[in-house]
Formats: structure tokens, sequence, C-alpha cells
């Protein structure tokens, strides 16, 4: 049970790895789901990246800050209209600052993070994605990844490859997960997604929401 009474328990699943169910409140979701209704349509709207195979994921990501597309970032959306992407918004740089604070239970190390882009993924009913590592950026600040609508399978693994060992858990809408330190160039990917799991409540009729926020350590 999660609210105010029963704070979330902060699980570490790997050295630097945390998960926080329940982090974000409903009125927080609601927020989120109205933004990215709004980041959806553009100046990039959202789209499924082509990977260097030619396939197209089953994810659709639209970014903010800095365009990623496999496997590189931009200001403009090369592969996509060419025009630049939103701004990264100070309220999600914010945000970002409070969920380290939670995962590490660290002021410091909170205030100092400055993630100048975000991948804000929606997955449909059959979306998933393979393991991989997030190693476009040249910084190893800690990636925020925050989950809304139907539950999520993440798989959360190691270093070395995408196999064993991993963790299963499962990412549920409100939940946080952080990953730095020695855990932040881990492998990890989603095998399924629950559809129907989601509550309306959030403003999100089906599918689901992660936004992974980042710190590119790149400049113009
Ligand atoms: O959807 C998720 O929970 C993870 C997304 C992810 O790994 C990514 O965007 O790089
Ligand atoms: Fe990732």
């Amino acid at each position: 049970m999660t609210d105010a009474l029963f704070p979330a328990e902060r699980r570490e699943v790997a050295p630097g790895a945390v998960h926080v169910p329940g982090w974000l409140d409903l009125h927080e979701q609601k927020d989120i789901v109205a933004q990215f209704m709004c980041w959806a349509r553009g100046p990039v709207p959202i789209r499924a990246a082509r990977l260097p195979g030619g396939h197209d994921m089953s994810v659709r990501t639209v970014c903010l800050g800095w365009h990623w597309q496999p496997y590189r970032y931009t200001r403009e959306a090369g592969d996509v209209n060419g025009v630049r992407v939103l701004d990264f918004p100070d309220w999600l740089v914010t945000l970002g600052q409070r969920a380290v604070a939670a995962a590490f239970d660290d002021q410091t190390s909170a205030a100092a993070y400055r993630p100048d882009a975000a991948l804000v993924n929606y997955y449909g009913d059959t979306a998933k994605m393979g393991m991989h590592q997030d190693k476009d950026e040249k910084s190893d600040a800690p990636v925020v990844s925050l989950s809304i609508g139907d539950t999520a399978k993440f798989r959360f693994g190691n270093t070395a490859d995408r196999g064993q060992p991993y963790t299963d858990l499962d990412l549920v809408s409100g939940d946080l997960f952080v990953f730095g330190g020695p855990s932040r160039f881990a492998f990890h990917g989603v095998p399924k997604i629950y559809p129907g799991t989601g509550s309306r409540a959030t403003g999100l009729a089906s599918g689901r929401i992660n936004i992974t926020m980042r710190v590119t350590g790149l400049s113009e």
C-alpha cells in the first residue's frame, strides 16, 4: 500500500539502481500525461525510431532538449522533419533532482543533477524494448526513469552483456527507477507490457508512457 502514511519502500535492485514504487502521485501523473499529449504533436512529432538494420522500433518516442536517434543526439530531428526539439523544461530538471534525492537519499548529488535530454516513450499493447545500454551520453550522471499507465515488465541486468544476471520487476504507474554509479551502463529492457492495467484516472486511455532523463554531456 502506498500513501502518505505508508511511503513507498526504496529497493536497490543492483548497486546504484533503485526502484521507488508509487513515487509520483496521481496529480503529477495527470500533469505529465497532459504534457505528453502536447509534446507528441510537435514541433517534432512522436515517431518510431528506425534502427540501423532498417526496422522501426515498436516504441514511439518524442524527445526534449536533445533529439535522440540510434545512436546519437542532435538538436534537430534530422530523421523526422529537421526541426529543433523542444527545450528541456525547468520543471523536469526539478523533478529529476527530486528523483535523485529520493533514490539515493543524497541532497548534494541531487542538487548537482542537471538532465538536459529526455526520451519520452509511448508503448502500445504489444510494444517492447530489447536489452540495451544507454550509452550515447558523454556523462556518467544517473538516468531517471518515470512510468505512467500500463504496468511494464522491466529487466535490469549487468554491465557486461544482455544475459544473466538480471532482475525482472514490474514498473507500475507512478514508479520511479534511477540507475547511476556502478549500474549506469547496465543493460536493461522492457520485455512486455500488461495491457489494460493502467488507471484511466491519469488521463491516459491505454498504453504506457516512460520518460528517461539523461545528462548528455554535450554542448552546442
Ligand atoms: O521504458 C522503460 O522503462 C525503459 C526505457 C529505456 O530504457 C530507454 O528509453 O532507453
Ligand atoms: Fe534505456
